[in-house]
C-alpha cells in the first residue's frame, strides 16, 4: 500500500511521521520546535510543520496526511481568513474568571453537563472566547471564523483561504464546549453567548471522512485531538486507560458511553473512532520534572537517578505540583507547595522523588475520576515524553496501582494521524499490529496517596500575576 503521513502539532513541538499503509512500519520522521509561552501565533505552528515535513524528507510521494494537535487552542479568522490575534492555547489560564462567568450564567454546572457533557474550565476553547469579547471586543467583532489548531493546520494544507472549507473531528469539536457528543451536534447558541456573535464554526467530520485534497492531491483525514489521535495510535483497546505525561498530564480511556460528570472533573469528549474518550487533563505534568531537574542541576537522567535513590513515599515530603495553576482540580490560580519535610526527607534526592509522586498522584486522582463515571481500567498505556524516564516507569505503578505498560518510545499522536490517513484513503480501519511495549509492576506505596490527598487543598493562590494575565512558563 501506498505511505501515509500523520502530524502531531503539539504544545511544544511539531512531529511528522511518514509510515507504510499496509503495515504501519514507520519509514521516515521529522520533528520541530515550537515557541514557549500560552499564546502562540498560529504561523508559527505552520512554520514549524514545512520544517518537520522538510527534516521528514518530504511528502511528494504520500498518497494521504492527517493531522492530530493539541486540543482546544483558540484559533480566530476575519471574514477573509486571516488571523485575528495569537491563539490562546488550552494552558493559558486567562479565561478562567470567564469560565465561571459561563458556568454560572447557564444555570451551574449540571446545565452544562447535559449541553455538552463537560463542565468547561480555563482550558475550553469558549471561555477563551468569552475572554476575548471581555478584553478584546474589536478582536472578537472581527472574528468571523473560529476553529482549533488541528483544524486550522488540515485547512492549510488544503491551500483555502475559504472559511467554509474548515473542517474539525469529534473529538476535537468535543473539546469546545459548543459541540455536544451526546447529541453530536454544534450547539452554536452557546459559542455565540461567549463571543456575543455567531461565528462560522468548521464541519465535524465523521471517522475517516476527509477535509479534502492537498494541492500536490494527497488526501486529508479529518484530523484528530493529540488524545484521540495518542488512542489510536497505541491501539488501545477495551480495559486500557491511556496515561500521558507530556505537556499536559492526561488519563482517558476509549468507552461505548461518552462521559457526563457534573462534577467538572471528567471531560465528555468523543473518540476518532465513532466511539467516546472521557478524559482527565492536568497542566503539570512533565515540565513539573524539567523545572525540578533544573532546579537541582541535573538533567532528566539526573533527576530520574536522584529520584531512584529515595525511598517510595519520600521519606513523607509531598510535593503538589500546581507550577501552572491547575485545571483539575479546577484552580486556575493555585501555586504549587512543598509538605512534610523533615532533616531526613529535606535532601535532593527526596525532592526528586517528591516531583516524581506528586504528578503521578495527580494522574492516580484523574484514574479514580474515570472509574467513577464508569471506565473499565485494568491496566495503564504509559506514554508522553516524561514516559522514558525509568523513576516514572519505576514508581507509576506503586502510585497507580496497576500494571503499567510503557509503550516503545514513539510519536503516537502522529502515528494515530497515519492511521486515520489510511483508514480515509482506502476506507478501511488499517490492521497495524499494537506496538511492542515494557511491563511495569510494583507494590502501591503504603499511605502516599492519602498524604497527597491532605496536602493538595493547602495550597495558596498565586500574587504574581494581575487578574487577567496568563501564566506564562
Ligand atoms: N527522559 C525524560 N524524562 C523526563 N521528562 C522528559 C524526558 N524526555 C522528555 N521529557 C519531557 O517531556 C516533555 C515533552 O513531552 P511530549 O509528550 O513530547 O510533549 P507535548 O506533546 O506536550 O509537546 C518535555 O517537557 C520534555 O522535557
Ligand atoms: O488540553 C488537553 C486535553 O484536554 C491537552 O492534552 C492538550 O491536548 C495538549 O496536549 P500536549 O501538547 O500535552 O500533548
Amino acid at each position: 500500500m501506498a505511505l501515509v503521513a500523520g502530524v502531531d502539532s503539539s504544545t511544544q513541538a511539531c512531529k511528522v511521521v511518514v509510515v507504510d499503509g499496509a503495515d504501519g512500519r514507520t519509514v521516515r520522521t521529522g520533528r520541530a520546535a515550537h515557541p514557549d509561552g500560552t499564546e502562540v501565533d498560529p504561523e508559527a505552528w505552520w512554520s514549524a510543520l514545512q520544517e518537520a515535513i522538510r527534516a521528514a524528507g518530504g511528502l511528494d510521494d504520500v498518497a494521504a496526511v492527517s493531522v492530530g494537535g493539541q486540543q482546544h487552542g483558540m484559533v480566530c479568522l476575519d471574514e477573509d481568513g486571516a488571523v485575528v490575534r495569537p491563539a490562546l492555547l488550552w494552558n493559558d489560564t486567562r479565561s478562567g474568571d470567564a469560565a465561571a462567568e459561563l458556568v454560572a450564567e447557564l444555570g451551574g454546572p449540571a446545565a452544562w453537563t447535559e449541553a455538552v457533557g463537560s463542565v468547561p474550565v480555563a482550558s475550553f476553547t469558549v471561555t477563551k472566547l468569552r475572554w476575548l469579547a471581555t478584553h478584546e471586543p474589536a478582536a472578537a467583532a472581527r472574528t468571523a471564523a473560529v476553529c482549533l489548531p488541528h483544524d486550522w493546520l488540515t485547512w492549510r494544507l488544503g491551500g483555502t483561504t475559504d472559511l467554509t472549507d474548515l473542517a474539525t473531528d469529534r473529538s476535537d469539536a468535543s473539546g469546545t464546549s459548543y459541540w455536544s457528543p451526546l447529541e453530536d451536534a454544534y450547539r452554536p447558541e452557546l459559542a455565540e453567548r461567549a463571543l456575543g456573535h455567531a461565528p462560522l464554526l468548521p464541519r465535524v467530520l465523521g471517522p475517516a471522512e476527509s477535509a479534502g485534497t492537498t494541492p500536490w492531491g494527497a488526501v486529508l483525514g479529518p484530523g484528530a485531538g493529540d488524545n484521540a489521535a495518542s488512542a489510536l495510535g497505541l491501539r488501545a483497546g477495551p480495559g486500557d486507560a491511556v496515561v500521558s505525561i507530556g505537556t499536559s498530564g492526561v488519563a482517558c480511556a476509549v468507552s461505548d458511553v461518552a462521559a457526563a460528570d457534573s462534577t467538572g472533573t471528567v471531560a465528555s469528549f468523543a473518540d476518532a473512532t465513532g466511539r467516546f474518550l472521557p478524559l482527565v487533563a492536568t497542566l503539570n505534568a512533565a515540565q513539573v520534572l524539567d523545572s525540578t531537574a533544573r532546579l537541582l542541576g541535573v538533567d532528566h537522567a539526573g533527576l530520574s537517578g536522584l529520584a531512584l535513590e529515595a525511598p517510595p513515599g519520600s521519606g513523607g515530603a509531598v510535593l503538589v505540583p500546581y507550577f501552572a495553576g491547575e485545571r483539575t482540580p479546577n484552580r486556575p490560580r493555585a501555586t504549587a507547595s512543598l509538605h512534610g519535610l523533615d532533616a531526613t526527607s529535606w535532601s535532593r534526592a527526596h525532592l526528586a522523588r517528591a516531583a516524581v509522586e506528586g504528578l503521578l498522584c495527580g494522574l492516580a486522582d484523574a484514574l479514580e475520576a474515570l472509574e467513577e463515571q464508569g471506565a473499565d481500567v485494568r491496566r495503564v498505556l504509559l506514554t508522553g515524553g516524561a514516559a522514558a524516564s525509568p523513576a516514572v516507569q519505576d514508581v507509576a505503578p506503586r502510585v497507580l496501582g496497576r500494571t503499567v505498560l510503557v509503550p516503545a518510545p514513539d510519536e503516537y499522536v502522529a502515528r494515530g494521524a497515519a492511521y486515520q490517513a489510511a483508514w480515509t484513503l482506502t476506507g478501511t480501519p488499517p490492521d497495524w499490529p499494537a506496538p511492542p511495549a515494557s511491563t511495569h509492576e510494583a507494590p502501591v506505596t503504603p499511605g502516599l496517596r492519602q498524604r497527597y490527598a491532605v496536602a493538595r487543598d493547602l495550597v495558596l493562590e498565586r500574587v504574581d500575576a494581575p487578574h487577567g494575565s496568563p501564566v506564562d512558563r
